[in-house]
């Protein structure tokens, strides 16, 4: 199948994997398929930082670790992640604008030493919907949360945020073409959602102007994850 590149590009897939091994296997089934891979909470706390060096030999590394916590402790922490130099990190816009700016600070800081790190801010995950923003205690539609979140993560010095697809336009509308959209949540037409509440489709995520779509299940657990892929591709060069 010939996928055109900076379609690829945009594929960013979940390790969302207990062990080294099963990482690095699916890894090596995706490499030079797919843009990039996601080291998230379950392999980091498994393998520890060393092994998002093992990680980057296979592709570029998303380091989705989503700190939330005060600003010197956020801004420590990174201190000590950049030397990874991952493609992306994230935060939660929700540990605020002083903890947004100063971990933004620690990134532009390692960029002026050659680094490559962007900094992306959470946003509302997609696994809530109304209902649980409610119990919350937020009255707003999940959406108009996000997009009041992205705005402040773009004054505060972020290089975008993680949203759900359907927020992607708004985003883009509001924060310009360079402030990044990393999409998750996105669910090909008939599968099942699971945890996720705001799913999109591939090729509708990237119409709504996703800069990058983020996939786990729908590929780690399908029976052949390079075809699962490629099927994924597919759908997102209909865009
Ligand atoms: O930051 C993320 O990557 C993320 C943010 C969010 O709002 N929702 C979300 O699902 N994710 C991640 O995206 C991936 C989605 O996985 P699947 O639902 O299996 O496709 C998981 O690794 C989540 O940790």
């Amino acid at each position: 199948m010939t996928i055109d590149p900076s379609v690829a590009a945009k594929l960013v897939v979940a390790l969302d994997v207990p062990s080294a091994g099963e990482a690095l296997d699916l890894a090596a089934k995706l490499k030079g398929r797919v843009g990039m891979f996601k080291v998230g909470l379950e392999l980091f706390c498994a393998e520890g930082p060393a092994f998002v060096r093992e990680v980057q030999k296979a592709g570029p590394v998303f380091l989705d670790l989503k700190l939330h916590d005060i600003p010197n402790t956020v801004a420590r922490a990174l201190e000590a992640l950049l030397p990874l130099d991952p493609s992306l990190l994230t935060i939660h816009t929700q540990g605020g604008p002083a903890m947004m700016e100063a971990a933004a600070e620690a990134v532009r800081a390692h960029r002026q030493r050659g680094g490559r790190t962007r900094l992306l801010g959470v946003t509302i995950l997609t696994s809530l919907g109304p209902e649980a923003l409610a119990r919350l205690g937020s009255t707003a539609e999940p959406g108009d949360l996000a997009l009041h979140l992205a705005r402040l993560a773009k004054d505060c010095g972020c290089d975008g945020v993680v949203c759900s697809a359907r927020e992607a336009a708004a985003v883009r509308a509001a924060c310009g073409e360079a402030f990044h959209r990393l999409t998750p949540g996105i669910r090909p037409g008939g599968v099942a959602a699971q945890d996720q509440a705001r799913v999109v489709t591939p090729a509708q995520a990237l119409r709504e102007g996703a800069t990058w779509l983020v996939v786990g299940r729908p590929i780690t657990q399908a029976p052949d994850p390079a075809a699962a892929a490629d099927a994924i591709l597919r759908d997102m060069a209909t865009a």
